[in-house]
């Protein structure tokens, strides 16, 4: 195949950061995304509607010069201190979309996260009642547990529990990475579904750590085994419309990779869409792309689909040895590398 046109695409899961950053992570995002879920873990993080909006207005004002702009559907953080009636407000407004949950620590600005999921009841069950669905970073963050265990106790402890005593909320396990998490997704109802990362599908524990340790690798959770890679692309590639596109493109300055401790978090918006469809050619699946790239997850988020497309050509390029963020700079996926495919329109 030589060209692939789709429906647009969205990104159910990206990190926009703010301030001088959301000129190079928006004008990326824009290039073809119709709608975005913005991730709120800045510092301070997103925890109120208001914050949401003026967030909202920072992301708009950084797109105005743009040829196209995405529409960026806000989220709250939860904390131990998020009430029932910040639930009610969000689920009223125009422009928040989902509420997401972070056990306190477990991954970049999660130090406000929820420490004791339990009493987060009363507002998991405002949330099911307004049918606002809940976002979830599914990783445990006890010492001891292990660091490639964490998201399958998450589960087994945390999650599983929350959806069968909320069985009418939307849930989605954010940026999956093991087995465990698939057979979850695929098991539980259908208000349970998952975002799927490129770099999870592209990469396994290796790639990061074997012939030296490349921190551009490292993010959270943290890459796995390739069984668990194996079983991610099945996922995609199969249809199953619990499973759709979210990039968790989390773009960190250079010298906050490259240091004696490293920032979690891959960079993946200068070429998401063409990293999805590299990944879905080689599993034989360039038709499953479309609607886990454009369908699934509008579905559901209950929002239209989009009904404009973008068409991709099979035409090698050369990703950039380093983009702009801010006045740092980042090493993005794939940096130097030859890609497959371009977004011509
Ligand atoms: N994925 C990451 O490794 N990092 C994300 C946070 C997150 O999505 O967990 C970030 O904000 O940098
Ligand atoms: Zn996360
Ligand atoms: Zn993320």
């Amino acid at each position: 195949m030589k060209e692939l046109t789709i429906t647009r695409p969205d990104d159910w899961h990206v990190h926009l950061r703010d301030g001088d950053a959301l000129i190079q992570t928006c004008a990326d995002m824009a290039r073809y995304f119709g709608r975005v879920i913005v991730m709120p873990n800045l510092t301070p993080p997103v925890v109120a509607v208001a914050d949401a909006a003026a967030y909202r207005e920072r992301i708009l004002t950084a797109m105005s010069g743009l040829p196209r702009q995405f529409e960026p559907l806000m989220t709250l953080y939860l904390t131990d201190r998020t009430d029932a009636a910040e639930i009610q407000l969000a689920a009223a407004s125009e422009f928040v979309h989902a509420v997401k949950l972070y056990p306190a620590g477990a991954t970049t600005n999660s130090d406000a996260g929820v420490a004791e999921l339990e009493g987060l009841y009363p507002v998991l069950a405002a949330m099911e009642e307004a049918d606002l669905p809940l976002l979830i970073h599914g990783e445990v963050t006890d010492h001891e547990i292990d660091i490639f265990d964490r998201e399958k106790v998450f589960i087994e402890r945390h999650l599983d529990p929350i959806a069968r005593r909320f069985p009418g909320l939307r849930i989605v396990l954010e940026h999956i990475t093991t087995r465990d998490a698939v057979q979850f997704v695929r098991e539980a109802s259908n208000k349970v579904a998952a975002t799927i990362t490129a770099h999870h599908l592209m990469f396994n524990r290796n790639d990061m750590l074997v012939g030296g340790i490349r921190p551009h690798y490292y993010c959270l959770p943290i890459l796995k085994r390739n069984v668990h890679q194996n079983e991610l692309m099945e996922a995609a590639a199969s249809g199953n419309p619990k499973f759709f596109l979210g990039t968790d493109s989390a773009p960190h300055a250079r010298n906050r990779k490259e240091t004696d401790c490293g920032c979690a978090g891959v960079y993946s918006g200068h070429a998401a869409l063409e990293f999805y469809a590299e990944v879905f050619e080689q599993l034989d699946a360039l038709d499953k792309l479309e609607g886990f790239a454009a369908q699934f997850g509008a579905d559901f988020y209950r929002l239209p689909r989009n009904t404009d497309t973008v068409t991709l050509r099979k035409e090698s390029w050369q990703v950039p040895e380093s983009l702009p963020l801010g006045s740092d700079t980042l090493l993005p996926l794939a940096a130097g590398e030859s890609m497959a495919w371009r977004v011509v329109s």
